[in-house]
């Protein structure tokens, strides 16, 4: 189970007058007002001064890795204990202190570090169990848990008032990368309590319910695309391929970046696996808004369902069992190991209590001969039009792709001065791997022999098959809104 969550009341949880109570708390699940994102802006510091230390080399990480002391100022680092963490907004700051730090060190500098050094293992490790993540940046620690807003009525859906709290570059570009996310988060969780009531309604003759949810995800689906479009606007592909992404790596199919046995996290002078140290060789992911929960749900509050990639899916109906090995698992059932926990808790309960999603509800309801032919029309459309929306989305998330990935992908770094090239590209060497879905955290075993050699499928930081994994993806979605065939 997840410590206590010192979440406050979240009005959103609340029944109004005629309307059902929610079969699930949002606030069980660390769900609030701004959805996955916290009910207030995270710490911007440790409050201990003990933890000063951290807090000095965040101060300045964007300067030190760029004249390359970020690792040294590492090494001279005290091992600092967690027992001062208190709340759980501390330890969430801790997490995003230590997994920036532990990035920065293994990718600034001219070669990737394979050893993450015992001053961030051993706090990361306890943070990280604590918080059931596992030790490595994620969508958690880069966006969820990293911005402040500058908005006067604190609203997280205003992205031109978020700001994020750290980045490895300094640059504008960088923030704004997170902070569109921040916002889309904030923007989301506007719908979650109106789906689930949705869901929920089992008067068939009150259809209002269930269409008016599914309206409202239609035009909460417009706004996210449009914030998601907001992307071009200050965030420039070619420094989010070239100077960001490269940071947001993980130690899994790095083979080409450096790391062929992916890192080895030292966690004391003690034990014989590496030179006498003791510690283990991890592999993960890395980060990605891949481990959005917020997009997880509205797939599972429609009844999308994704597959393994290739494994066959893009002939399935949704809701089809696949002809793929049974024990593999898609990448988005895989990815929950990424997010927090109580928001995987809750994408498995909702997915429990509402097998199929509104998918099944509509289709049960359109099938029943009741004399409401009308309101039963008016709720077929509104469900097709929600899946299509969705659908959309994801398409406007490949042209994105397009334009930050695919396209620089074909051209090399810029210079930065002449022979200089810009620094820090190491893990953009790893964006052209061979192999299907790749790296899947702790052990990973799954590399088909995926070197850099240049020819391979682009991969995406999280390690997939990048074209033709997100092409499965919005496919599922169109498929999800055929109910009858
Ligand atoms: C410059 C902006 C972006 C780029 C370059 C980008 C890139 C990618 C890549 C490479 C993947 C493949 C999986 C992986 O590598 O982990 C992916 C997946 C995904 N991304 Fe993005 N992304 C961007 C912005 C966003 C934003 C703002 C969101 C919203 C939360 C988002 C949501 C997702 C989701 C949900 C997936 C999983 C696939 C799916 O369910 O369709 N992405 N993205």
């Amino acid at each position: 189970m997840s410590p206590p969550e010192t979440y406050h009341h979240n009005p959103h949880n609340d029944a109004h007058d005629g309307e059902r109570e929610l079969p699930l708390s949002l606030e069980d699940y660390a769900i609030t007002r701004n959805g996955f994102l916290p009910e207030e802006a995270p710490l911007t510091r440790l409050p201990s001064i003990y933890y000063s230390p951290w807090e000095s080399v965040m101060d300045t990480l964007s300067v030190s890795l760029t004249n390359r002391t970020l690792r040294s100022q590492v090494d001279q680092l005290p091992v600092l204990s967690t027992k001062l963490l208190a709340a759980e907004p501390e330890w969430r700051r801790a997490y995003l202190v230590l997994i920036f730090l532990a990035h920065a060190y293994i990718w600034g500098g001219d070669t990737a570090s394979e050893i993450l050094p015992p001053q961030l293992t051993l706090p990361l490790l306890t943070v990280s169990s604590h918080l059931h993540l596992p030790p490595v940046a994620t969508y958690a620690g880069l966006n969820l848990w990293n911005f402040r807003t500058t908005s006067p009525s604190h609203d997280f859906t205003d992205l031109d008032h978020l700001h994020a709290l750290h980045t490895f570059t300094g640059t504008e570009d960088e923030s704004w990368f997170y902070m569109v996310s921040a916002a889309m988060e904030a923007r989301g969780g506007e719908i979650i309590s109106g789906m689930l009531r949705g869901r929920e309604e089992e008067d068939m003759h009150d259809l209002q319910t269930t269409t008016q949810a599914l309206r409202e995800f239609v035009a909460c689906i417009a706004a996210l695309g449009g914030l998601l479009e907001r992307m071009y606007e200050r965030c420039r592909p070619g420094v989010y391929y070239h100077l960001i992404r490269p940071f947001l790596a993980g130690s899994s199919g790095m083979e080409g970046a450096g790391l062929p046995k992916g890192v080895f996290y030292d966690e004391g002078a003690s034990g014989e696996r590496c030179q006498g140290r003791k510690g283990q060789w991890r592999k993960y992911r890395g980060g990605s808004n891949g481990q959005s929960s917020l997009v997880q749900f509205l797939d599972a509050a429609l009844g999308v369902e994704h597959g393994v990639v290739g494994a066959g899916n893009s002939n399935s109906k949704a809701g089809e069992k696949t002809d793929s090995n049974p024990k593999e698992t898609s990448y988005h059932e895989e990815i929950r190991a990424y997010m927090p926990e109580p928001h995987r808790r809750f994408l498995r309960d909702v997915s429990a209590r509402y097998p199929g999603g509104m998918r099944t509800l509509v289709g049960e309801i359109l099938a029943t001969s009741m004399p409401l032919e009308t309101e039963k029309r008016a709720l077929g459309e509104a469900f097709q039009t929600a899946t299509q929306s969705l659908a959309g989305f994801r398409d406007k998330h490949m042209q994105i792709v397009a334009r930050y990935i695919i396209i620089p992908s074909r051209h090399p770094a810029p210079l930065k001065e002449e022979g200089e090239k810009v620094m820090n590209n190491l893990a953009t060497a790893s964006s052209r791997l061979g192999g299907k879905v790749k790296g899947n955290g702790d052990g990973d075993k799954g590399e088909k022999g995926g070197q850099c050699e240049g020819t391979g499928e682009l991969t995406g930081t999280g390690g997939t098959a990048l074209v033709p994994f997100l092409k499965q993806s919005r496919d599922e979605t169109v498929r999800a809104g055929v109910l009858f065939s």
